[in-house]
């Protein structure tokens, strides 16, 4: 158990209260150099569909982590209400609809900086004993009111010569530089990378396969990252790091990459995105802009994040 995260790491940084940690890097100059990103004027969505199950016998239609519950979406007043006899208020039919989301491993979503931690203490030394069943009264999502800032896009895929990486295949930092350089992009303080590993189209060709692991970031990559200050990190894989068969990280807690990023550093993680169009698009960098529910102690949001070209 460690109450201390290992070096490096940004708790105190912005206060011993701080709740919202990478967040503080989006100052007025790198909000407005996000919107300098904008070359045409082009907007692109970066999610996944929220596609309902409401049977356990329905055919799995949306990329999810195995043993996750699909989301489930119930009409709550539809046209069958109408045709049964029921009376439109005012004459106006009015359909309405609840939806309920386990957002880490169902969809495209965000992490709260509670979502994972090592020891009793979460990001910037908060009690862990604070996140409790009826939700977390520190670092929940809904602290975050959103990101607004330049994107990097980082097509790894396409920098290895391939249209989906390996299940085996791991980021380095060596990666990242090689592609910040080919790009001529210098990744820099409140950033969000958004790295493209084409895992998601892997689920649409077989969902063993998908299941059997995943491509994503090395330790020294995830390091390399933190070290230029960014604000977010963003993949299209479901946890940023690759996994391994059995569905489980390889990295020790030390090198573990939601320790690193959401525990060490307060920095946001975004998974499960769908980076298809704007890998055909294929911008180094472009305006990011996604907003959270305000989900009062939530652990994450499902997410539509944008991509502003
Ligand atoms: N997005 C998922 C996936 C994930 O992070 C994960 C899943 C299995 C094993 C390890 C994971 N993350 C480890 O750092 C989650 O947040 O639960």
């Amino acid at each position: 158990m460690s109450d201390t995260p290992p070096e490096p790491h940004n708790w105190g940084r912005w206060g011993d209260d701080d709740q919202i940690g990478a967040a503080n890097l989006l100052t007025p100059d790198v909000v407005k150099a996000g919107a300098g990103a904008v070359a045409r004027g082009r907007v692109l969505s970066l999610s996944l569909p929220i596609k309902g199950s409401t049977s356990s016998n329905a055919p799995c239609t949306v990329p999810h982590l195995r043993g996750r519950p699909l989301p489930q979406h119930f009409m709550s007043i539809d046209g069958g209400d109408y045709l049964a006899g029921a009376k439109p208020p005012a004459g106006l039919s009015i359909a309405d609809d609840a939806l309920i989301v386990s957002p880490h491993g169902t969809t495209t979503h965000m992490d709260a900086l509670c979502h994972m931690w090592n020891g009793s203490r979460l990001y910037n030394g908060h009690d862990s004993a604070r996140i409790r069943s009826y939700g977390a009264l520190r670092c929940g999502i809904e602290q975050l009111p959103g990101i607004a800032t330049r994107g990097v896009f980082l097509d790894v895929a396409r920098h290895r010569g391939r249209d989906i990486l390996d299940p085996a295949d791991r980021i380095t930092a060596a990666d990242l530089e090689a592609m910040c350089a080919a790009a001529g992009v210098t990744i820099g303080a409140g950033d969000a990378v958004v790295l493209r590993t084409g895992w998601t189209k892997q689920f649409y060709r077989s969902a063993d396969t998908y299941w059997g692991g995943e491509p994503g970031l090395a330790t020294d990559g995830a390091l390399w990252l933190a070290e230029r200050d960014v604000v977010a990190v963003a993949a299209d894989n479901s946890a940023i790091c690759g996994l391994n068969a059995q569905g489980g990280a390889d990295e020790d807690l030390d090198g573990d990459i939601h320790m690193i990023f959401l525990w060490r550093h307060g920095i946001y993680l975004m998974e499960m995105l769908w980076l298809e169009e704007l890998a055909e698009a294929a911008p180094a960098t472009f305006q990011f802009v996604v907003a959270p529910l305000k989900i009062v102690g939530g652990t994450g949001s499902p997410i539509n994040p944008l991509a502003i070209l």
